[in-house]
């Protein structure tokens, strides 16, 4: 007799992206103590590409994480010089489409932290693609309309949009870095196959993801996600005190590799969130313990099993299958 699952299968879980051999696993480190530290529920999942070293991936597993390796995903042949270099490697970000054991996942990219827990994301009404709305001030968008004349979705009304000149407006438009969403293979499918069609362009499977949901996408409140060039662009938009997750995306704005001399890096702000990053990189305390936390089975369930005399309750479950837990930390 097989044993029988005493706790439902983890259905959902963060999940993050990590690529290359530089130092961005430290971000993932730091995720995932913040996430400990306010105490979700959930594990997290880190995607890796096959060039992230060994050492890297030990280091995460010893911090609880689940290391899930995929294989790169590549825009349309020799078209890649439309995507800012850089950004190039971030369709890899489409194979946690293919994460089906999960029924639902936020991503979080790894220059992420959160500072309130976040969970109330994954009771999100299905069906739909929930993400914080980016900004087009920064100079990473001068090669954009939007750009050109001033005009941003974070203020619709300072600069309005010339319909009769350049027709619609652009559809709200969000930062992928952090976005809730289905897995499932249908979808993935459809992503990797519409992506094989589909040029690169500036801001890579940003780009390709807000075409990709466009009918589906749905705004959520920039507190989810402090795009950081918003305290300088939209600071009538921002209340820090408020903010439950900050993206460290804006240039130079990286903890672990900050040196306050890049534009806006010298703001007090910037100082205090880079420093609220390091607190929980260096806090001990939320080093990973022991097992990964089981998944929020439904109460019931975990009450009848509870109930029932331990006896009967190995009698039904069969030979007790035990499961070697990662280094503790
Ligand atoms: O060398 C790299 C560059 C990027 N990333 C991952 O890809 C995400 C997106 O890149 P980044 O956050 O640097 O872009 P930004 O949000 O700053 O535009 C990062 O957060 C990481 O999760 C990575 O692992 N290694
Ligand atoms: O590959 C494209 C990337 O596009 C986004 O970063 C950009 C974008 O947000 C611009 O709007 C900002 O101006 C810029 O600073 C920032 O780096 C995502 O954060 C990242 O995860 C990734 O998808
Ligand atoms: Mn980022």
């Amino acid at each position: 007799m097989t044993a029988k699952a005493a706790v439902k299968p983890a259905t959902r879980a963060y999940v993050t992206f990590l690529a290359g051999d530089g130092d961005y696993w430290k971000g993932v480190v730091g995720l995932a103590k913040g996430l400990r530290k306010v105490g979700s529920a959930y594990p997290l999942v880190v995607a890796v590409l096959p060039d992230v070293p060994e050492a890297h991936r030990r280091i995460l597993v010893s911090q609880g994480c689940i290391v899930r390796e995929i294989e790169p995903v590549y825009p349309p042949e020799n078209q890649t010089q439309f995507a800012m270099a850089y950004y190039v490697i971030n369709y890899s970000k489409l194979r946690i489409w293919e994460f089906v054991e999960y029924e639902r996942m936020v991503y979080l990219d790894a220059d992420i932290q959160v500072f309130e827990n976040i969970d109330e994301l994954f009771e999100l009404e299905k069906g739909s693609f929930y993400a914080v709305m980016d900004c087009f001030c920064e100079k990473t968008w001068s090669h954009t309309p939007q750009y050109k004349i001033g005009y941003c979705q974070q203020c619709p009304d300072k600069v309005s949009w010339p319909t009769a000149e350049l027709g619609p407006p652009p559809a709200l438009y969000f930062n992928a870095g952090m976005f809730v969403h289905e897995p499932s293979m249908d979808t993935a499918k459809a992503l990797l196959d519409t992506l094989r069609v589909t040029p690169p362009t500036p801001f890579a499977e940003q780009d390709f993801l807000n075409m990709f949901f466009r009918e589906q996408y749905k705004p959520i409140p920039n507190v989810y996600n402090l795009v950081l060039a918003m305290l300088w662009r939209h600071p009538e938009n921002v209340q820090l005190e408020k903010v439950k997750a900050v993206h460290y995306c804006a240039a130079g704005s990286k903890p672990w590799r900050y040196t306050g001399k890049e534009a806006n890096m010298d703001r007090e702000d910037i100082k205090m969130l880079v420093k609220k990053w390091w607190d929980i990189y260096n806090d001990e305390t939320l080093d990973f313990k022991g097992l990964p936390a089981l998944p929020a089975a439904d109460a019931d369930e975990v009450e009848a099993v509870a109930k029932k005399p331990i006896r009967a309750a190995l009698a039904e479950a069969g030979t007790v299958k035990y499961v070697t837990a990662p280094s503790a930390a």
